[in-house]
């Protein structure tokens, strides 16, 4: 399996954030995290990328073990995210935005990405032009020259992935990614995603929107309370009784 995690327990104070969480996810699918507010969704990704260390469990990535290391450490093993506020750097340009990205694998250091313009040399042209292609994808090649804020929402939630690819991720975690989209915003998003998998890409993500999750997500997973109540596919997912009284309430947004 590309990546496993077992036992995955996790408190604050008094309140269980995970218990016992355990799924695996195959290479080149989409997985979703959902369940209703406070279920532990955040914390799971917090937990992957190193954010938060677990009380116990194991998280490994093509066998390597996660657990114990620093965020950069998991950072340089693949796994990069996006968040749910939007944390591009408004003022610089959409090109310059997703060349940032670039530099967390390249040779050259972070702060010099954010000093230098990018083209000087050959190294920096080698990922100016892979930035721009990942632009071109998301069909931002010729906002380039734009400042981020000046783009509307969908684009940049786009832009962030855009921009997270940039490091060349194996693992992409995606929090809430339709969040504030328009319809056609979404199915844009929607079809990105689809792409992406078509390539090889793994991803995850904690998504409320059951339309995005039901179109993109090969295998779901539901917590509620920090515990697993359900995995299976996303037709799986809709019938499940434990789901729908999870949900209870919110049954609407699910059926
Ligand atoms: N750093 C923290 N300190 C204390 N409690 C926390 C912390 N992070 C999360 N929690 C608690 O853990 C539980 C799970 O929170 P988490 O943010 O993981 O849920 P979620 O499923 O992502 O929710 P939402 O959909 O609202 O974002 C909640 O009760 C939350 O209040």
């Amino acid at each position: 399996m590309f990546l496993e995690v077992s036992g995955l327990t996790k408190s604050f104070g008094g309140i269980t954030a995970a218990r016992n969480v355990g799924f695996s996810i195959s290479s080149g699918s989409i997985f979703a995290l959902i369940g209703p507010n406070g279920a532990g969704k955040t914390t799971i990704f917090n937990l992957i990328t190193g954010t938060l260390q677990p009380d116990q469990g194991v998280i490994s990535l093509e066998g390597k073990q996660l657990v114990g290391l620093k965020p950069h450490q998991i950072a340089a093993a693949g796994i990069t995210r996006t968040f749910q506020n939007l944390q591009l750097f408004g003022a610089m340009t959409v090109l310059e935005n997703v060349v940032t990205g670039a530099y967390l694998k390249g040779r050259t250091g972070f702060a010099k990405s954010i000093f230098c313009r990018p083209g000087k040399s050959s190294e920096e042209r080698r990922i100016k032009n892979e930035a721009m292609e990942l632009l071109d994808e998301v069909g931002l090649a010729d906002a380039a020259d734009l400042p981020a804020a000046a783009l509307p929402f969908g684009q940049q939630r786009l832009l962030e992935i855009a921009r997270a690819l940039a490091s060349g991720p194996r693992l992409v975690l995606l929090d809430e990614p339709a969040a504030g989209l328009n319809s056609a915003e979404t199915k844009v998003l929607a079809g990105y995603l689809k792409k992406l998998r078509n390539k090889g890409l793994t991803m995850m993500l904690i998504e409320h929107d059951m339309d995005t999750v039901m179109d993109v997500a090969d295998g779901v997973l539901v917590l509620n309370f920090g515990e697993v109540i359900a995995e299976g596919t996303p037709r799986e997912i809709q019938t499940n009784p434990e789901v729908i009284k999870a949900y209870l309430g919110e049954v609407e947004r699910i059926a």
